[in-house]
């Protein structure tokens, strides 16, 4: 298995391309299912989740061509099943969204539930109620959801008791090809449900409020193929734009979108960087400053998102002053505290929340990352410390971040994958 070692690096300095955002193509290649020809997505991100998206649509009948390293061609029209199995959803909680686009246009559909993960227990519920409410009988038996329709999905008025990024995008797109209107209340409104309904609208489908807290979907009796470019990921952008803030250094990050990053550019602000944003580029500029610790509370967009919330934690605890992190949205999202205060971070953790009281001098030591966001607050923490720090069972990285070590090379971080 491959390690990441990391040595004190100078400050970072130069431009990153920022990649395709996984949490946008994965639904968005998904919904190639609700498709009757082929679909062309650009700008796809080259990461582990993606291959086994992939593996998982060619596991349903689905013709899948990878185009070159960020293109990919998916042609759904025709299927041989409609089960995907525990072993490929297992590895990728997000498999569940091919419940909805399966129920809409074949009427049955047999998921394996994909039980909780390091960060919590994330149930599925929201998306089964919704999908009830459309007229699906739902059973789960032996570890699988088994739902299956009379006829069509009909359209419903869902109100989501707990606001869920994916369980909108599952009704979404299972409303899509439902009869009738389809209403989502206290619905996600993170840009990736934005990059959906824009790609679902360029299949034919007719979604509109998506951004907002009510999605109104009418339904269609068939969709097409599109070619569609997937939005740049905000997280990897984030998490290039906290390494820079953390040494000290000045970045641009090309091909992002900055107003997907508003939260988390008022919180590099507060923390003393200049920022400045271009259409599609954000310069971050420490001019040699050490940064400030800030207070975060994760909450759903257009609030500080979660996934930022480790990079952060890390950047609190190098930063002058008291930072206070809440996180609200999952139960057990600071598995990578202890191994920071492994690597000498000064963190108090009182429940949900941790407290750093700032300035840790951190010295590297072998870390193992527990979760995807956890191995990059490691990462960070490695380019700031003194000496070697070793990141082991990086395949979590690998599932979200597109040739990081790479990147933060070009940068001028000290970082190498080694095989064990
Ligand atoms: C592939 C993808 O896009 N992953 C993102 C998505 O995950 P994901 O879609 O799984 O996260 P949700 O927004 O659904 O989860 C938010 C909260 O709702 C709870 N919940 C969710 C569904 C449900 O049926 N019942 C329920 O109780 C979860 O346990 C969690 O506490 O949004 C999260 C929150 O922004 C991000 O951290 C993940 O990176
Ligand atoms: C939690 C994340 O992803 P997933 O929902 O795929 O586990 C993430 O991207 O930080």
């Amino acid at each position: 298995m491959d390690k990441l070692v990391i040595n004190k690096s100078p400050a970072l300095k130069g431009s990153v391309r920022i990649s395709g955002a996984k949490n946008a193509a994965l639904p968005l290649l998904i919904a190639s299912l609700l498709t009757d020809t082929p679909c062309t997505y650009t700008n796809v991100p080259n990461l582990k989740d993606i291959k086994t998206t992939l593996a998982l649509l060619k596991d349903l009948g689905a013709e899948t061509s990878q185009i070159d390293t960020n293109t990919v061609e998916i042609n759904a029209s025709q299927i041989e099943s409609v089960t995907a199995s525990y072993d490929l959803v297992k590895t990728m909680r997000a498999s569940i969204l091919v419940l909805g686009p399966l129920l809409a246009k074949y009427g049955r559909a047999n998921v394996s539930l994909p039980g909780g993960c390091a960060i919590g227990a994330r149930p599925v519920n929201l998306h089964l109620s919704g999908l009830e409410k459309m007229g699906a009988k739902i059973d789960v038996e032996e570890g699988y959801v088994r739902a299956s329709v009379n006829g069509k999905l009909q359209g419903a008025r869902i109100y989501m008791d707990i606001v869920s990024v994916g369980a909108t995008e599952n009704l979404m797109m299972a409303a899509a090809l439902a009869t009738g209107t389809t209403t989502i209340e206290n619905a996600a409104r993170e840009p990736e449900i934005v990059d959906l309904a824009n790609c679902l609208n360029a299949m034919g489908a007719n979604v509109s409020g998506a951004g907002t807290d009510c999605i109104s979907i009418e339904g269609v009796e068939k969709l097409s193929g599109c070619e569609y470019s997937i939005l740049p990921d905000r997280i990897e952008t984030g998490t290039f734009l906290v390494a820079a803030a953390a040494t000290k250094g000045h970045i641009i990050c090309e091909n992002a979108a900055p107003h997907s990053l508003d939260a988390v550019i008022n919180k590099l602000e507060l923390a003393g960087a200049k920022i400045t944003l271009g259409d599609d580029w954000i310069e971050l500029d420490m001019e040699g400053r050490a940064p400030k610790a800030v207070n975060i509370k994760t909450v759903p967009h257009p609030g500080f998102p979660t996934d930022m919330q480790a990079q952060f934690v890390t950047l609190n605890a190098v930063a002058e002053g008291t930072g206070v992190v809440t996180e609200t949205i999952f139960e057990n999202r600071f598995m990578h505290v202890p191994e920071l205060q492994r690597m000498g971070a000064n963190i108090e953790l009182q429940g949900n929340t941790a407290i750093t009281p700032g300035s840790s001098r951190l010295k590297g030591a072998q870390v193992m990352a527990t979760d995807l966001r956890a191995s990059a607050s490691l990462i960070i923490a490695g380019l700031v410390a003194e000496g070697e720090t070793i990141v082991s069972r990086i395949y979590h990285l690998d599932r979200g971040y597109e040739n990081i070590e790479s990147k933060l090379g070009k940068l001028g971080a000290n970082i190498k994958r080694v095989a064990d």
